[in-house]
């Protein structure tokens, strides 16, 4: 079986055509393939099937075998994957995910892939949505973990996910805080953990804790939900640049949508001897 390495920002990725349902059980493969010593290593498998009303459908599944709705750093290395392989002449896609259409636009200097912007969809700060216990606006929400009180700014961006603002990402108590949040028992389906701290008016440093993955180089729909809730809690304005280790992601909140942009890249093609 063939498996394309490919990562976005440092979030990392094996991409499978399971179009023949190559991939078997897929989130024992996931466990497999992703483990770091025992694997190839990577945050998670995106699998490309046929989609009915879609150029194809992009599955997530993530490195400890949980399926997740959407992936924003894997549907830029997809959307680049895809037109390599299947579609050349094209620079826009639509693709289905379990969060809907998402619609991935190339962006391309000298017939060459620079960056991928994302229609990523409306944001959502509906409890249920999230899902999230409780009652109030999930944009303010107190939580107990770790021994602390965290204040979190709650919003479904195609997965659940948190905002903990703080003074200093590198301050943070991120190995026991990460876990603490992503499994606190008011999100009965987990959530996903974004560390964020204002490093200029548009300019915001994040580290985010993983559900189903534990802390990775960069989130995409973790950077849309951070954008969104700084510019709703008015600490900055619609679009802002996303600082990480390995580069930066460009986020844009629109009237009713989030634009992500940002890079695409391949690190290897092989062949997979055994699952
Ligand atoms: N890395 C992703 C998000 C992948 C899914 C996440 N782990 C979850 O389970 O919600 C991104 O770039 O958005």
């Amino acid at each position: 079986m063939e498996i394309t390495k490919m990562h976005g920002l440092g979030n990392d990725f094996i991409v499978i055509d399971n179009r023949e349902g190559a991939a078997g059980d897929a989130a024992s493969l996931a466990r497999k393939l992703c483990h770091r010593r025992l694997g190839v290593g990577a945050d998670g498998l995106l699998l490309l099937e046929d989609a009915e009303q879609a150029d194809a459908r992009m599955r997530i599944i993530n490195a400890d075998g949980s399926e997740a709705e959407m992936c924003g750093n894997g549907i830029r290395c997809f959307a680049r994957y895809f037109h390599d392989r299947f579609a050349p002449d094209r620079e826009e896609y639509a693709f289905a995910t379990l969060a809907g259409i998402m619609r991935p636009r190339l962006e391309m200097r000298d017939g060459r892939v620079t960056g991928v912007r994302v229609d990523m969809g409306a944001p959502s700060f509906d409890r249920g949505a999230i899902p999230m216990a409780g009652e109030g606006s999930p944009l303010n929400v107190r939580l107990e973990a770790a021994g602390q009180t965290v204040t979190a700014h709650c919003v479904l961006m195609g997965v659940p996910h948190m905002v903990v603002p703080c003074d200093s990402v590198d301050d943070i108590d991120f190995a026991h805080l990460g876990p603490a949040l992503e499994a606190h028992p008011q999100f009965p389906r987990k959530i996903n953990v974004n560390f964020v701290e204002l490093t200029g008016p548009n300019t915001v440093r994040v580290r985010t804790w993983e559900r189903g993955a534990g802390p990775t180089m960069a989130c995409g729909t973790g950077a849309c939900a951070t954008a969104v809730v700084l510019n709703e809690l008015g600490l900055t304005g619609p679009a802002v640049d996303i600082q990480l280790e390995a580069g930066c992601m460009h986020i844009e909140r629109a009237a009713q949508t989030v634009y992500m942009t940002g890079p695409a890249e391949y690190v290897f093609v092989g062949e997979l001897l055994s699952k």
